[in-house]
């Protein structure tokens, strides 16, 4: 992470607090403030609330044990919010409960004020516009870049199960400017399995992308990379948000403290505590359960 990185986006954070006083390390609705917020149009995800997702008292047990306890937290659309917790905090199993991988015993889960995401299947969510990524990349690695993300337009029903498959000039556009995002346009005929990991994270987030996902969920996605690629990777999510709200589960301090503007603490399967870095940083119980002595 170069100190200039660091420090711009501490600028931005501070600009941020500025702008949204109501911020504090205890709010429940954590950035709600922090988005652009649209008028309710049909098909489109109504955040006239302030909120594109909204977890209330979730729940759910593995054989008895509580993994997800009473569980409430809301995001701002454009907002880019971090988790930390500990092992075993629940944070995958929430990415689960949003994803409607996982079913969970009570509580509300709405996308929009007014998507009950408890109502559909995992694929109808992914359909929707929430958008996963998985620790590891999972890319098809014989394929090339190129064909990488041409195939994640293919997946998307819209375009049907054609099997000629031709892009549009907005489909192109669209390549290309994803390619840029994710700074691998001069790898474009590469053989994804060529990549090195820090890329193929890149093209998988690229594919997710391609699909223009209103919520991307992303888990420890700088786990083995080199420390330029994370600084990279920094400035991909820092560009993303605004356009997308993203939910980003790290354990790498340095990355959350250079892209984050709050921070939510995960511990027994619901929140310990929220705030700017700094402030859960200085909380009592954080340090105790995660952060150390
Ligand atoms: N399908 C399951 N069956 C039984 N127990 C489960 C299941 N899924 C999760 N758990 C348990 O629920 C708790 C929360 O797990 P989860 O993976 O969500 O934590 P996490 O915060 O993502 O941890 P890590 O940082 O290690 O990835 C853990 O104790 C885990 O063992």
């Amino acid at each position: 992470m170069t100190p200039e990185l660091m420090e711009q986006n501490a600028r931005h954070a501070e600009a941020y607090r500025a702008a949204h006083p109501s911020i504090s390390g205890n709010t429940e609705s954590g950035g709600r403030e922090a988005g652009f917020s649209r008028l309710a149009v049909p098909g489109e995800v109504d955040v006239t609330h302030g909120r594109i997702l909204y977890l209330e008292d979730v729940s759910v047990s593995f054989d008895g044990f509580k993994a997800i306890n009473k569980l409430s937290l809301d995001i701002a659309p454009g907002e880019l919010r971090c988790i930390i917790g500990p092992n075993g905090a629940g944070k995958t199993t929430m990415m689960d409960i949003i994803t409607g991988k996982t079913r969970p015993d009570e509580g509300r889960v709405f996308f929009g004020s007014t998507i009950d995401l408890l109502r559909y299947k995992e694929s109808e969510i992914a359909q929707m516009g929430i958008g996963r990524k998985f620790q590891k990349p999972t890319v098809f690695e014989q394929l090339s870049v190129f064909e990488n993300l041409e195939l994640a337009l293919k997946t998307n029903k819209a375009v049907g199960a054609s099997m000629v498959f031709k892009l549009d000039s907005a489909q192109s556009d669209r390549l290309a400017e994803v390619l840029h995002t994710i700074h691998l346009s001069e790898c474009v005929s590469r053989q994804a399995g060529f990549l090195s990991h820090g890329q193929k994270q890149w093209l998988e987030i690229g594919m997710l992308l391609m699909q223009d996902p209103k919520l991307l969920l992303l888990d420890e996605p700088v786990a083995g990379m080199t420390d330029e690629e994370t600084e990279r990777t920094a400035e991909l999510f820092l560009s993303l948000k605004g356009k997308h709200s993203l939910m980003v589960v790290e354990h790498d301090m340095s990355f959350i403290n250079t892209i984050s503007d709050i921070v939510t603490v995960l511990c027994d399967g619901s929140v310990l505590a929220q705030g700017t870095l700094a402030q859960v940083q200085s909380d009592e119980r954080v340090i105790e359960v995660y952060l150390g002595r």
